[in-house]
């Protein structure tokens, strides 16, 4: 099957064509750019032999798109996960474009998966595919060109891995290829949390805009990793009750209030959440219907759809997640004034915000307080916020595709710049 079609079949990236079709048709882009601003620009497919601890050699299959590089080097994470596809990659590249664009971030798009499930790798296993995936990528990535960064499946460690792999090809430590590294390694203070506090502070802010006070506040959460718990421990210091959280084996539900501290202590113990003591066991699927003032889906895309967007008892809708909510489910929602939906381009965007800081921080060789990493972080929240909410009143649109608006117009603006057709 053609590389184009194994991309465009992909539901993943359906969807994010047909978002950015809704924005290019309120910006009335031209056929051709608009052709040029949503098509990938190049796709990376490799394999990677990989000696397993039993003495074998397995194949894993890795990818990096760069959805975007006319507005600076592109940027995004790598995902480790045993559903990952070229299409969801290409996808997830797009959705870092707009991103990118929309936070005044001098990048383009990128983002990166190989086809694997971390948690059946053992520890030496896990830094063998690290490596032998960077050593791959190294030809197509650079502190100008590429930076890729954590996702799902992927953490620090692996970040460390990865840069230390770059810098011994290269012959000299270069911590700007990556972002989301170790703190020993030139990472930034506040980038672990940054992504979760981000979405924390929106939904502060929607919550505020509504006259909604934190003890009157209650928080669902799908997906308990970097994001959801950063998130969750964000707004449970700020004085909402979180009472429902949820990993890859299933979810638990206190309506009073989980005690995260704890839930945090079984996962360390036990790997998951499973038979956590704290609530009732609930799945996933239950989790996305619970009442409560704020949900947080916080793992992976469509789950939010057709079947039960209808369904959802939450008057905040924050995506930490990308690509949560289907294109049909999104229809549901717009004709829903009972809930705020903050789309994932703007309420997930802490996390790419911090690594540009990081990157900054990498490029000067000079290293800021965590205190002015999240001043700064607030203040392009803010403005990011405020020109999303004037994009919305002024078109009458929702408010992801306002976001859309604002990401595309920016990048399709910088590709007429340049020259279409060169
Ligand atoms: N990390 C970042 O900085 C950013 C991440 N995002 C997005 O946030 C989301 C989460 O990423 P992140 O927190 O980094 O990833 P992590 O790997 O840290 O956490 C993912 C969480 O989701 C759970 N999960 C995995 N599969 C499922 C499933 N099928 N149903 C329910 N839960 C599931 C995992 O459970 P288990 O541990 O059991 O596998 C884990 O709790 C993704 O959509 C990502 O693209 C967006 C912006 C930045
Ligand atoms: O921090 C980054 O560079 C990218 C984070 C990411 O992958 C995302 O925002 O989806």
């Amino acid at each position: 099957m053609a590389l184009n079609n194994t991309i465009y079949q992909s539901p993943v990236f359906q969807q994010a064509c047909t978002q950015f079709d809704l924005a290019a048709d309120i910006l009335g882009l031209d056929a051709g750019l608009r052709e040029r601003t949503k098509r990938p620009r190049r796709c990376v497919v490799v394999s990677m032999p990989v000696r397993m601890d039993d003495g074998r050699i397995e194949i894993f299959e890795g990818y990096r798109v760069q959805h975007n590089l006319s507005t600076g080097p592109a940027k995004g994470g790598i995902r480790f996960h045993h559903d990952v596809s070229l299409g969801e990659v290409a996808a997830l590249a797009m959705w870092m474009s707009w991103k990118c664009s929309l936070a005044g971030l001098p990048y383009g798009g990128a983002k990166g998966g190989v086809v694997v499930d971390p948690r059946l790798l053992s520890a030496n296993e896990l830094e063998r595919l690290s490596r032998r995936y960077m050593q791959e990528i190294l030809p197509f990535i650079g502190p100008n060109v590429d930076i890729p960064a954590p996702d799902v499946g992927t953490n620090e460690q692996v970040m460390g891995w990865m840069v230390d792999t770059y810098s011994n090809h290269k012959g000299h430590f270069d911590p700007g290829v990556i972002t989301g590294k170790p703190i020993a390694l030139g990472g930034s203070l506040g980038r672990r949390e940054a992504t979760g506090e981000g979405v924390a502070w929106f939904v502060k802010s929607y919550l505020q805009d509504l006259g909604i006070e934190p003890e009157n506040t209650t928080v669902a959460i799908q997906g308990f990793g970097n994001v959801g718990s950063e998130a969750g421990h964000a707004l449970y210091h700020w004085g909402a009750e979180i009472i429902a959280i949820s990993d890859y084996t299933g979810g638990v539900h206190n309506p009073k209030g989980l005690d995260l501290k704890a839930a945090q202590a079984w996962i360390a113990e036990h790997k998951t959440l499973q038979g956590f003591p704290g609530g009732e066991p609930i799945t996933n699927e239950q989790l996305l219907e619970l009442p409560c003032t704020v949900l947080i889906p916080a793992a992976l895309e469509r789950v939010i759809t057709d079947q039960n967007a209808a369904k959802l008892k939450c008057r905040i809708l924050a995506e930490g997640a990308n690509g949560p909510v289907t294109n049909k489910a999104d229809a549901i929602l717009a004709e829903r004034a009972d809930i705020e939906v903050i789309p994932d381009v703007l309420c997930n965007s802490g996390g790419v915000i911090v690594s540009y800081f990081e990157w900054l921080q990498n490029q000067q060789n000079y290293y800021w307080s965590k205190n002015e990493v999240f001043d700064k972080l607030y203040r392009m929240l803010a403005k990011a916020k405020a020109s999303v909410e004037e994009t919305k009143k002024k078109y009458g649109c929702s408010r992801r595709t306002a976001a859309l608006v604002l990401g595309i117009s920016r990048v399709a603006e910088a590709k007429a710049k340049r020259g279409l057709f060169p």
